[in-house]
């Protein structure tokens, strides 16, 4: 794990305003690079953390193993690895618990946020929230739905705005199409 440089990427900040042909030394942006250092250290912060360590996972009598557990519309703000250009939107995520097995509710959240506070892109974003939470909690299955807005599409390039992308992840009992229609039931209906 490389630990965040701090000089380098100011100097680098510094380097991309003088060649876009702006000044780094006007007023406006004198204080930039020591700004863009601070919000890339915010959003890119899950690589310097060696694993996702905020779970916390119960075992419950009561929950009802054939029953889905389901966070719905969890937004979130990533960095897509090609532009590094932001794209965001909402994640659903839902889960068969599996001999009485469950996570704190507010660990799915904080899981999204570990997967996209790094440069990524979409597809691997909702394999890594899935993948992760199948080995946090052993259920019978996961699912998870992002949908998303891209800014690399939309503010350059093709230029095509308010488009959105939809990725899904499905393990285990979700491979059952009558549990993954229960699923995206439960998320239309929140
Ligand atoms: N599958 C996938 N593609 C993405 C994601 N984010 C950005 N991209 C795409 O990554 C591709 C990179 O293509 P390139 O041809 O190398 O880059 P480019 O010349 O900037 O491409 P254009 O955007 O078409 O101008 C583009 O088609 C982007 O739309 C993502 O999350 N998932
Ligand atoms: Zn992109």
């Amino acid at each position: 794990m490389k630990p965040f440089d701090r000089a380098l990427l100011e100097t680098s900040v510094r380097n991309i305003l003088i060649a876009i042909g702006d000044d780094p030394d006007r007023e406006g942006l004198q204080e930039t690079p020591a700004r863009v250092a601070s919000a890339y250290e915010e959003m890119f912060s899950s690589l310097h953390q060696k694993a996702f360590t905020e779970s916390k996972v119960f075992n419950s009598s009561l929950a009802n193993d054939g029953e889905l557990v389901v966070v719905a519309d969890i937004p979130f703000y990533s960095m897509c690895e090609h532009h590094l250009l932001p794209f965001f939107g909402s994640v659903s995520v839902g889960y068969m618990p599996k001999n009485g097995r469950i996570i704190g509710l507010s660990k799915i959240p904080r899981l999204v946020d570990y997967v996209a506070k790094k440069p990524n892109v979409q597809e691997n974003l909702t394999s890594q929230i899935g993948l992760e939470l199948q080995k946090l909690v052993a259920p019978q299955g996961v699912a998870v739905v992002v949908k998303a807005r891209h800014m690399c599409t939309e503010m350059r390039g093709i230029k095509k705005a308010n488009s959105h992308t939809l990725t899904s992840f499905y393990s285990g009992a979700f491979k059952d199409k009558d549990y993954r229609i229960e699923f995206l039931q439960e998320i239309k209906n929140q």
